[in-house]
Formats: structure tokens, sequence, C-alpha cells
């Protein structure tokens, strides 16, 4: 929303939220308070904010305003009752329905932005068309193909936006067409891909899948290298240049985080097992079983390398965001690896640069695995990478950010136990340097 206000000057944008806090940090005297960290966000905000980019929380004035909204709130898996751990949760979804069937005096366009299973809009559509007070709606889906570290720089230069409606009716087209328009002032048009609403949402789940299954081929190929001499940069490399495969989400790691690819395939399979497709299911799942291997080979791999045992040893985490320039860490492969570490009785010291104690503390809480206080007691959280590396007995690379590259490891070596492991789960580093300084160093997938 705010680079749609920063390219659209004649539109107002207000972005509505039921969190105060959030809002809040949003509306920040200072902008680089905003509560997500994303390479040039902050410079987008400071450019249109109080312009024509407004954060709120009184969300029925937004509605009563707005010719068109954008639903994007949160589609987590569902953690109850049907679909419990599979399907998403379309709570918040319907409750943005009925709040603007509620709300809504005048005919509007509705764009799905949030991740939804194919044939969402079906059921908008009745809760918005079955209100009685003659507003007229029409359903679009638009899905969000941004990355986050990255999110400023795909808005502005997307590969395409897609846009899904009823393209069988002069209404629906229209619809169509004011979205197209929005975005046309500064994507080529023919970037702007227009499609029926079933397409449109589907594509976005099979996108994420396709990427998601990527990383899951090649990390199922790291572990066949290490077995057998070959390298997995190597083999990415000469398969990437293959311009039928492409380089792009070959890069083999601890595994993948993030908060759609997991939730998004889950979705899937959830989706054509209610079709009965199981093989189609079985297929898809396969990525997810795969990546919950790769996290769980690492931390196994760490136990037996620290010669069987890691209870009392202290293990310091480079990194705890999901991936490098973000302080997002849902679903972080980071989170997993020191669940199976704390199970093994590790003491752990993490450091991020963009991840807060509170956020680290509240992941590790929410798996319940082990009482706060314990939590508290095994793990510390510092804010410096020597902090985190004096008197380890082994660092672990669990994000790719740029700064481990330069770290002065002569330094880290001298004041860590011997001898000194090192576990790259980012495949940042260099072995044959780290090794010439004395590291026991392992590598994924080599
Ligand atoms: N995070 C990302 O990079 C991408 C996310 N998506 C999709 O976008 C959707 C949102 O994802 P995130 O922004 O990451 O989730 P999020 O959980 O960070 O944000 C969702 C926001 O919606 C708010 N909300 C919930 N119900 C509301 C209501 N009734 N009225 C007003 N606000 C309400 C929540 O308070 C929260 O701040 C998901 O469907 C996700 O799959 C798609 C592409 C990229
Ligand atoms: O729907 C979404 O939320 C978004 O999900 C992903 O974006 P994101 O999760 O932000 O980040 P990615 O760059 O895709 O990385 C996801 C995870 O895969 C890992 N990864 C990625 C690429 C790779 O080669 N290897 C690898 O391990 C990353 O480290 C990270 O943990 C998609 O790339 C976006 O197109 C999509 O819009």
């Amino acid at each position: 929303m705010a680079v749609i206000a920063q390219k659209c000057p004649e539109i107002n944008v207000t972005v509505v939220d039921i969190n105060e806090k959030r809002i809040a940090a949003w509306n920040d005297e200072n902008v680089e308070n905003i509560p997500i960290y994303e390479p040039g966000l902050s410079a987008v905000v400071a450019e249109a904010r109080d312009r024509n980019l407004f954060f709120s929380t009184d969300v029925d004035a937004a509605i009563d305003k707005a010719d068109m909204i954008f639903i994007s709130v949160n589609t987590p898996t569902k953690t109850y009752g049907i679909g419990k751990g599979m399907a998403a949760d379309l709570k918040y979804i319907e409750l943005c329905a009925r709040q603007i069937a509620r709300v809504a005096k005048d005919d509007k366009i509705v764009i799905e932005k949030s991740t939804l299973p194919v044939r969402t809009a079906e059921a908008l559509k009745s809760i918005l068309d079955n209100t009685g007070n003659g507003v007229k709606f029409q359903i679009l889906s638009n899905p969000e193909f941004l990355a986050e570290g990255t999110a400023v720089e795909d808005l502005l230069d997307p590969d395409r936006v897609l846009i899904g409606g009823d393209i069988d009716t002069t209404e629906g087209m229209d619809a169509v067409q004011a979205l197209v328009d929005v975005y046309a002032h500064w994507v080529p048009k023919d970037q702007i891909l227009t499609t029926n609403v079933w397409s449109s949402e589907l594509s976005k789940l099979t996108a994420n899948a396709f990427l998601a299954q990527r990383v899951s081929s090649i990390n199922s190929l790291s572990e066949l290298c290490e077995k057998t001499g070959a390298d997995v940069n190597e083999v990415s490399r000469a398969i990437g240049m293959d311009s039928r495969i492409g380089s792009k989400f070959l890069k083999s790691s601890v595994g993948f985080g993030g908060s759609c690819f997991q939730k998004d395939i889950l979705n899937l399979v959830y989706i054509a097992k209610s079709f009965g497709l199981n093989e189609v299911a079985d297929y898809w799942e396969q990525v997810i079983i795969m990546n919950d291997h790769q996290k769980k080979r690492f931390a196994e791999n760490i136990v037996k390398t620290l010669f069987n045992t890691v209870s009392g040893k202290k293990i310091a985490f480079l990194g705890w965001a999901f991936k490098k320039d973000t302080n997002d860490t849902r679903e972080s492969a980071a989170i997993y690896v020191a669940d199976y570490l704390l199970n093994e009785q590790a003491e752990i010291v993490i450091y991020d640069p963009k991840v807060t104690e509170e956020q680290i503390y509240a992941d590790l809480d929410y798996l319940g695995t082990r009482s706060e206080e314990e939590n508290r007691k095994l793990v510390k959280v510092v804010n410096t990478p020597v902090n985190a590396t004096e008197g380890a007995h082994a660092v672990a690379v669990l994000t790719e950010w740029d700064e481990f590259k330069e770290l002065d490891w002569n330094e880290i070596y001298k004041k860590m136990l011997k001898p000194a492991f090192l576990f790259d789960g980012r495949k940042i580093l260099d072995r044959k340097s780290k090794e010439a300084i004395g590291f026991q160093f392992y590598s994924i997938g080599n």
C-alpha cells in the first residue's frame, strides 16, 4: 500500500488494522521505528505518509470512504477443528467481509490481497451479496508475490502483477480495469496479467509451492552430496545454467522458513485431499517432509559432531530471522534447530542484527516444548557476534546476514573452546580459510 501511495499521489490510501500498537508504530514520528524492517521501506513511507498514505485503527470509516478495499489480513494454518494443521484459517477474512457488508453504503471493489484457497471469492461474494442493502460488490483476486527482504524492490519492479476477476461480465471487466489502472502508474501493461478469479487464486498457491519445491529438491540432494563427495553449490550452478531449469531458488540451506511456504503448501495439500486427489496431495506434502528433515538433520549433525552430546555445552547462533534483511522470524529454521538442541540440554546464545530478544523468547515459548523459565535459563540473546561466540563450543550460522561473512573469524576462533566447531547452515562461509584458522568446519551439501 505504501508503494501504491508513492506511485499514485492522486489516490488516497488508508491502511487500517485492529492492532493499535502496530498502527501507532506506523505513525511513529521517527519513520525508522515502523514495525517492519525492510530495506527502502521507511523512505517510501516517509515520502507518502500524511500526503496520501494514512494509518488508522478506524476500520469502519476507511471502509465507508473507500472505492477499493484490499483485504490483506492473516490467513494462518488452522490450529483447531476440521483441517487442523493443514487448511487455511479464513475466520479473519470472513470477519472483514462481514464488516464491509455491514458498513458499505455504496458500490465497492473488494480485492483479495491475502493468499487464499482457490474458490474463496465465492464465499466472500455470498457474504457480501446477502446483506440486503442493495450495495453492489465486485470481487477481484490480486495475490502478492513480493518476498521479504526485497519487498520494495519487488513491488517497484515486479515480474508480473496478477489480477483475477469476473471477466465474463462488463461490471467485472470494469473492476479489473480499475485495478489495472492503479498498477499501470508504474508497471508496464504487458506485465499486468488478467485471468478469471479461480486461476488467480490458484496461481498464488502454485507459485509458492513451486518455489518451495525447488528449495526442497536441492536440499534433498545436499544430503546425497555429503555422502558422495559432490558439492551441492557446484551441482546447483551446473544445473542452473540450463535455461530450462534456471538458477534461482537453488541455494541449499538449513531449510526454508517464512510465514508462507509451509502454510500455502499445507493449504494446497488440504485442497487436493478434499477433492480426493491423494496422489497430488502426497506429491506436494513431500516438500514439507523434506524441509522438516533438513532442519532436523542440521541439528542432529551438531549433536553427533560434538561427540554425541551437547548437554551443558554453549552453542552460538548467528542469525534468527528466516532470511537476511528482515526481522521476520515466522517459521524460521533457527527456531526448530534451537528447539532440538535445547531438548538435548544445550545452552544457546543468539545474535541477530534485527530480531529482538522479546521476539526470540516468544518464538520459543510458542512451541510449548518447555516452560518460559527454562527457555530463559537455557537461551541468552546478545547484541554482538563476539558476545555470542566467546567461550562457545560451536557456532552455527542460521541466517545469511552479509555481516557474518565479514566477521573477524580469527578473533572468534581464539575465544572459543577447542576444538572449535563451525556449522554453516547458509553456505555463506568459505571452507578453506576457516579450516586454515583451525575450525572444524561443516557446511550443508559438501
Ligand atoms: N508477508 C509476506 O511477505 C506476504 C504475505 N502474503 C499474504 O498476505 C496475508 C497477510 O500476511 P502478513 O501481512 O504477513 O500477516 P500479518 O499477520 O503480519 O498481518 C496481518 C494483519 O491483519 C490484521 N487484521 C486481522 N484481522 C483484521 C481485521 N478484521 N481488520 C483489520 N485488520 C485485521 C492483524 O492485526 C495483522 O496486523 C497472508 O494471507 C499472507 O499469506 C502474501 C505475500 C507476501
Ligand atoms: O507468499 C509469500 O509470502 C511470499 O513467499 C516467498 O517469499 P519469502 O518467504 O518472503 O522469502 P523467500 O525469498 O521466498 O525465502 C523463503 C525461504 O526459503 C529460503 N530459501 C530461498 C531460496 C533458496 O534458494 N534457498 C532457500 O533456502 C529462504 O532462506 C527463506 O527461509 C516467495 O518468494 C514470494 O514470492 C511470496 O510472495
